[in-house]
């Protein structure tokens, strides 16, 4: 005690009195130190409980591992909703090291995911390496909401409702109906699905067609789709955060990264040649997302800005369309074939609508759509029964926020239930039941509804919606004006499998070959 502090404690007490104090100090001092210890634990521990107390209700679970050994992996969307009847349309719990916040109740996740404190990302160190701060997916802040906007705006004006786009995809579609026709049995529908939506994301982003023998590109694709179904192991770090480092020595996150290095080489390539093409005028237009960029990037420099449109920028950009633009729309489709041949009465239907607005001969269009109010009603009860993002893309909590009077902790994965918005009572008559009936009002007229939300809410929302919507539509009316889709003699016993599908990023319909017999 410094001489100075002791001059005005023993103003307050008497010398004796410090004395004995200092005696007991000295006598009892490890005593006060366990004391003191116990008490700091005490604190700790009611700090613990206090939070753990505030979170939305939810199972408790293992030290590490959390609720793992209860989950079924396979079928996630299946325990998750187990939860939701359990503890409602908000809850929370452990996966791995991983806090949960489960949200599945439509007012519910309309009001959080309009915030941006629970608008974040989680990316695993080894992502963080090769994203490095750029692209739309796994960025926040002021880069995210610049990298969309462009985005959008590139989609607007290229990607959906023009005619050249409209035109493009019927050409996609014919090329697909020569496949059919070439190969009408056994088909594995998912391939010609996805050559198709690559196709549409190659032309939206380079501009381009790349012919089918291209072997850069097949491969280029080949690692995109590779990105998308990785699955568990590339969630490894996301629910095991303190063994990131020791996982990114794993081959196979090597593998992840090597072939996320891959895709960028093949896109920058394909940005260097575009720049080649496009005019310096100040007053240059573009065709394709890269062009657009590249106009910003060059008007942006004018001004003194280098980073918002740098090159890695519309790399990460590109390659985020690919992987978020193609497999998504490709697997609806396939879903919808499914569906079709699952439940042949809605095909029924389906056919003799299209078959009374558009005829037998003239591909249906887009100016169709208001007519074909059953087809309409099929292609959202499709997607409401697939769930095909059944958990969306979790979000990350920003920092400790209140919502609603629960604790929502930072760095919490916020997880759009999408699977359990699509399939509760209290907004779906009969939610396990393929019902187009949700979406038609007594008179037989498509009335969509704004519970069926597969693209997300909220301004992560996904932007591609319209695109996908018109690929779709185009798509599924064609096929089903000319062909009558049904299971391949092998998989007829196996519908209940097929319908109830495998559950990854994607909620994947299970293994299936379809016959198309020309109508
Ligand atoms: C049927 C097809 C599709 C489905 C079901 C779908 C679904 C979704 C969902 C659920 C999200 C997560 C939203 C969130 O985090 O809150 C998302 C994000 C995204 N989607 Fe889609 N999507 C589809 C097609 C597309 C297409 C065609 C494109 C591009 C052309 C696209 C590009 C993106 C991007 C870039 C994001 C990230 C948005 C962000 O983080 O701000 N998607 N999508």
């Amino acid at each position: 005690m410094s001489e100075n502090v002791r001059q005005f404690v023993s103003k307050l007490v008497s010398a004796e009195a410090l004395d004995s104090a200092k005696d007991f100090c000295l006598a009892n001092g490890k005593s006060l130190a366990a004391a003191t210890g116990a008490a700091v634990a005490l604190l700790y521990a009611a700090r613990a409980y206090y939070r753990v107390y505030r979170l939305p209700p939810g199972p408790l679970g293992l030290p590490i591992l959390g609720r793992l050994p209860w989950l079924d992996l396979k079928h996630l969307e299946e325990s998750q909703e187990k939860m939701r009847h359990q503890y409602g349309g908000i809850y929370s719990y452990r996966m791995g090291s991983r806090l949960m916040i489960v949200v599945s109740s439509y007012e519910l996740l309309k009001e959080m995911l309009s915030e941006d404190v629970f608008s974040g990302r989680q990316l695993p160190p080894a992502a963080q390496r090769t994203a490095q701060g750029c692209g739309i997916l796994f960025v926040e802040g002021r880069v995210w909401s610049e990298q969309r906007r462009v985005s959008l705006r590139v989609l607007r004006d290229f990607g959906f409702a023009r005619t050249e786009s409209v035109e493009f995809i019927n050409e996609e579609i014919r090329i697909l109906m020569e496949k059919l026709e070439q190969q009408p049995t056994e088909v594995k529908v998912i391939d010609h699905f996805n050559a198709l939506t690559n196709s549409v994301i190659a032309m939206l982003v380079f501009g381009r067609r790349y012919a089918n023998e291209d072997k850069r590109y097949e491969k280029f694709l080949e690692n995109s789709k590779f990105l998308f179904d990785v699955g568990l192991l590339s969630a490894l770090p996301f629910l095991f955060p303190y063994l990131s480092k020791l996982l990114s020595l794993l081959p196979m996150t090597r593998k992840i990264v090597k072939t996320v290095q891959d895709i960028q080489t093949f896109i920058e390539e394909e940005i260097t040649k575009r720049e080649a093409l496009i005019s310096t005028d100040a007053d240059a237009e573009g065709t394709c997302l890269c062009d657009a960029y590249i106009i910003e990037r060059r008007n942006a420099e004018a001004k003194g800005d280098f980073e918002t449109f740098k090159k890695f920028q519309l790399v990460r950009v590109s390659m985020e369309l690919f992987v978020a633009g193609t497999d998504t729309t490709a697997k609806t489709l396939e879903w919808l074939m499914i569906h079709m041949a699952a439940f042949p009465e809605a095909q029924d239907n389906v056919q003799e609508e299209i078959h009374r607005v558009a005829g037998t001969e003239r591909q249906p269009q887009l100016s169709d759509k208001a007519q074909l109010h059953y087809t309409q009603a099929v292609i959202d009860e499709s997607m409401r029964f697939a769930s095909l993002a059944p958990n969306a893309i979790s979000h990350r909590a920003i920092k400790d926020t209140y919502f609603r009077g629960y604790l929502i902790p930072a760095d919490a994965a916020i997880v759009p239930f999408l699977y359990g918005l699509h399939r509760n009572s209290k907004y779906w008559k009969r939610p396990h039941t393929f019902y187009p009936g949700h979406f038609l009002t007594e008179d037989s007229r498509y009335a969509p509804s704004k519970m069926l939300e597969p693209f997300c809410v909220g301004k992560r929302a996904c932007p591609g919606e319209s695109l996908a919507k018109l690929e779709i539509f185009l798509t599924f009316t064609a096929i089903m004006q000319r062909y009558r889709v049904r299971f391949s003699r092998d998989y007829e016993t196996k519908v209940d499998d097929i319908l109830r599908g495998v559950c990854g990023l994607a909620r994947d319909a299970g293994e299936n070959r379809l016959d198309f017999v020309r109508l």
